[in-house]
């Protein structure tokens, strides 16, 4: 008899993991289902032969794997491959009730032939949904064959049921049931009409085992990441019990591969809004974080582009382990080089905020009588000109290469020049400075200190590794990096300055810096080739993601179209796309509210507001209302409050505490990052998104006006992607022409809405726009 054919033998400890569609199972079935598998996942760990478990052999699985249940409870159970002589146990599946052991012991187990994981089909839950509602009409799937699926990783057993679908709503059906998340992903390219030739590149290649699979090997399959959860037993208890985000313990096999693999130097991990980079930065550091040895020093930086991002990272970092915020130093870039600066003998002053900045170039130019210059436009030529190029010198910048920016003539450059010079010595004047004044000290020190580091290195390894303290009389100090690795998020946002910074602080070498960006998203920066400050994230060390964990497919469909035709670069000398770019989560059309005038516009989202709060029960925290400037969110706020009794908070730069249940009022500028249930996108009005301002440019600087343009479309695409469940467009006036070409012929009237002697109607529908 094989050692399967009973319960597990053998006294060693049990490796008990849950694969996902077992996690899925518990999570559909609530809390108390959730801490009974708990339970029984650490009781099997103790002890695989305690009886209390009922653990019984089912049926062999392969040649080398077994099928057991177990009784988590008295109600609910679950079903158990055990591999290696029952030293290594999965957690499959979970069922409740009086059938559950009848519902477990029909399930279809099989390794997938292109993923090597473990995957199970329910084929009588899917007979009885979907076969049931079988039409004589040709199946949806037809044209692609069984060969083409099973190819493209659609587990083999659900090949009967597929070929009797015939409409969309048969599989919405199917796709209701907990399938394997690869079948499910294909299925629904294939639906969208993806080319199947995308759908292996995008879609299975990425989940393809990096061996050949081997449909019988059980012991191998129960072993790999795509079957196991990414934490170690400890944290899948800990996370089962309570309530928890999948991302902590499943990772998709791609974002498994970048967050695991050793590169050669720095790498980059792109990809559309939610598509988990935040989560693989956070990975990684882990990963890097697992390799140090033991200390007690902060050898990892992660940082980003603002402060209240850097609170969220810290948040989200600890949720992976509260101890890796003993390594890892983590704050925004701004503050990172604000402490360089102070820690230098360098007398810089107090950083003017950048409303105030602004205001300064505003001062300067009317002083200077150079009124034809914006303030904005000046501001961004010394950042991203004179300072990113590090200009000196009038001849240098005459001459310096100002790719991607608007053309100037020389005599312009020239009155720039001056107006920098004005800007500058206004600024010494008054002991003030800037935050991108900040960043390029930082950079200069760091790099200053770097040459240092790299001079003492030399001359120790030519000298058979002698103390340096003589050597360093001045200093005596015996300079290291200050970094080992630096792992940045938003990494399309930072300044030359900022990347000059981050290159100086750790040394060029294995995993050395790993960034995660999109540049579809840029808001504040400008574009950087990042070869240029010496960072090479070329072929192998750029992957791309491109499936949407956040937003449901119906509200990416309409933001996708605000950036259609644009083109973006890929933070270096290449260009991106967000070919593959997808969702597989489903939900409401996105909705479109117009209203005669703005006072309209914003009462009618008080009224969507407190319905969704009253009827749905979602929680004011939930909610987010986006504006495009300062004055808005003030507009709306006071409406709220004043008409509407609603509980409001700005969302500021620091960002918002979670625990306040209060709707988030913010620019579209602080939603960067950020993610909420529903989304009210407001004021997008012709004139306002884009501002009616850069029309002056039309004419006058085509370059100009087609960067405005573009920045005021990311904006809004970032904006329109923090939704998770629901997202309101709404304007007052005219459409923006950013919105679908019928949307003020085809929206909701926020007027039918406030009418005084109905309730509020057609709020929760959508439309076609
Ligand atoms: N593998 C995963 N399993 C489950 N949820 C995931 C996974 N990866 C990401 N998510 C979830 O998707 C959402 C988006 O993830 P994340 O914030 O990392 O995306 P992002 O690419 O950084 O987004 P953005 O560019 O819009 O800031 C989060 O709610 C995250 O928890």
């Amino acid at each position: 008899m094989r050692h399967g054919a009973g319960r597990p033998a053998g006294r060693g400890r049990t490796r008990v993991q849950v694969n996902r569609q077992a996690h899925a199972d518990a999570e559909r079935r609530g809390p108390a289902v959730a801490e009974a598998v708990t339970d029984l996942v650490q009781r099997l760990r103790a002890d695989r032969n305690n009886r209390a478990l009922r653990l019984s052999f089912l049926r062999e699985a392969g040649d080398n794997g077994d099928l057991h249940v177990a009784r988590a409870d008295s109600h609910c159970m679950v079903l158990l491959l055990s591999t290696d002589g029952g030293d290594e146990m999965r957690v499959l599946a979970v069922r409740d009730g009086a059938r559950a052991r009848d519902e477990l012991a029909r399930l279809t187990v099989e390794i997938n032939p292109v993923s090597g994981g473990v995957e199970v089909v329910d084929q009588s839950e899917v007979s009885a949904n979907v076969v049931a509602l079988t039409e004589r009409a040709t199946p949806l799937f037809a044209r692609y064959g069984h060969r083409t699926l099973v190819d493209l990783g659609v587990v083999p057993s659900l090949l009967s049921a597929l070929d009797k679908v015939t409409t969309d709503e048969q599989l919405d059906e199917l796709l209701t049931h907990n399938l394997p998340e690869l079948t499910r992903d294909v299925l629904l390219a294939l639906r969208d009409r993806m080319d199947p030739e995308d759908v292996r590149r995008h879609i299975t290649d990425q989940w393809r085992a990096d061996e050949e699979v081997n449909t019988d090997d059980w012991a191998r399959a129960a072993k790999r990441a795509v079957s196991q959860a990414e934490t170690d037993d400890d944290a899948v208890l800990d996370a089962l019990g309570r309530s928890f985000d999948a991302w902590r313990l499943f990772l998709h096999p791609e974002q498994h591969r970048i967050a695991s693999t050793n590169f050669k130097g720095s790498a980059k991990v792109t990809g559309g809004p939610g598509t988990g980079k935040t989560v693989v930065a956070l990975h990684r550091v882990r990963h890097l974080v697992d390799r140090l040895p033991p200390g007690h020093t902060r050898p990892v930086l992660l940082t980003t582009y603002n402060t209240n991002l850097a609170l969220d990272l810290k948040e989200r970092l600890r949720q992976l382990g509260e101890d890796l915020l003993r390594r890892v130093d983590i704050k925004s870039v701004d503050a990172l080089a604000r402490e360089v600066v102070q820690e230098s003998s360098l007398n810089v002053g107090l950083p003017l905020d950048d409303d105030a900045a602004m205001d300064l170039w505003h001062t300067v130019r009317t002083e200077t009588d150079l009124l034809q210059y914006e303030a904005d436009f000046l501001d961004a030529e010394f950042k991203h000109v004179i300072l990113a190029h590090r200009c000196g010198s009038w001849d240098f910048y005459r001459r310096v290469t100002r790719a991607g920016r608007p053309r100037i003539s020389t005599g312009q450059r020239h009155d720039v020049w001056q107006l920098v010079q004005a800007y500058r010595a206004q600024l010494d004047a008054e002991r003030r400075t800037t935050y991108a004044l900040i960043a390029d000290q930082a950079a200069g020190l760091e790099q200053h200190r770097m040459a240092r580091v790299e001079e003492q290195a030399r001359y120790k390894d030519e000298h058979g590794g002698l103390d340096l303290v003589h050597r360093e009389a001045g200093s005596g100090m015996w300079l290291k990096p200050r970094y080992q690795h630096i792992v940045v998020d938003e990494a399309q946002d930072l300044s030359a300055s900022h990347w000059r910074m981050l290159r100086a602080m750790v040394r060029k070498g294995p995993n050395d810096i790993f960034l995660a960006g999109d540049a579809h998203q840029r808001i504040y920066g400008s574009r950087v080739v990042l070869s240029h400050h010496g960072i090479e994230i070329r072929g192998r060390a750029s992957r791309r993601l491109t499936l949407n964990y956040r937003t449901t497919r119906q509200i990416l469909g309409s933001a996708n179209r605000l950036i259609e035709g644009e083109s973006f670069d890929d933070l270096d000398t290449g260009s991106d796309t967000l070919d593959g770019y997808r969702s597989v989560l489903t939900g409401l059309a996105p909705q479109f509210w117009r209203a005669p005038d703005r006072r309209t516009e914003m009462r009618a989202v008080a009224t969507l507001i407190r319905e969704r709060h009253d009827t749905y029960g979602t929680l004011y925290s939930a909610m987010a209302v986006a504006v495009p400037d300062g004055a808005s969110a003030q507009e709306f706020a006071n409406v709220f409050v004043s008409e509407f009794r609603l509980p409001v908070v700005e969302l500021g730069k620091d960002g918002v505490r979670s625990d306040i249940d209060a709707v988030r009022i913010g620019t579209m500028y602080r939603f960067k990052g950020l993610e909420f249930q529903r989304v009210f996108l407001t004021s997008v009005g012709e004139g306002q998104v884009p501002h009616q301002r850069i029309e002056q440019y039309k004419l006058a600087n085509a370059d100009r006006y087609r960067q405005e343009e573009q920045r005021a479309r990311s904006l809004v695409f970032v904006a329109a992607t923090r939704a998770r469940d629901e997202l309101i467009v709404t304007w007052s006036g005219k459409a923006s022409r950013f919105l679908p070409p019928n949307a003020d012929e085809t929206a909701y009237r926020s007027t039918d809405l406030l009418r005084p002697d109905e309730p509020p109607s057609g709020s929760s529908g959508s439309t076609a726009a």
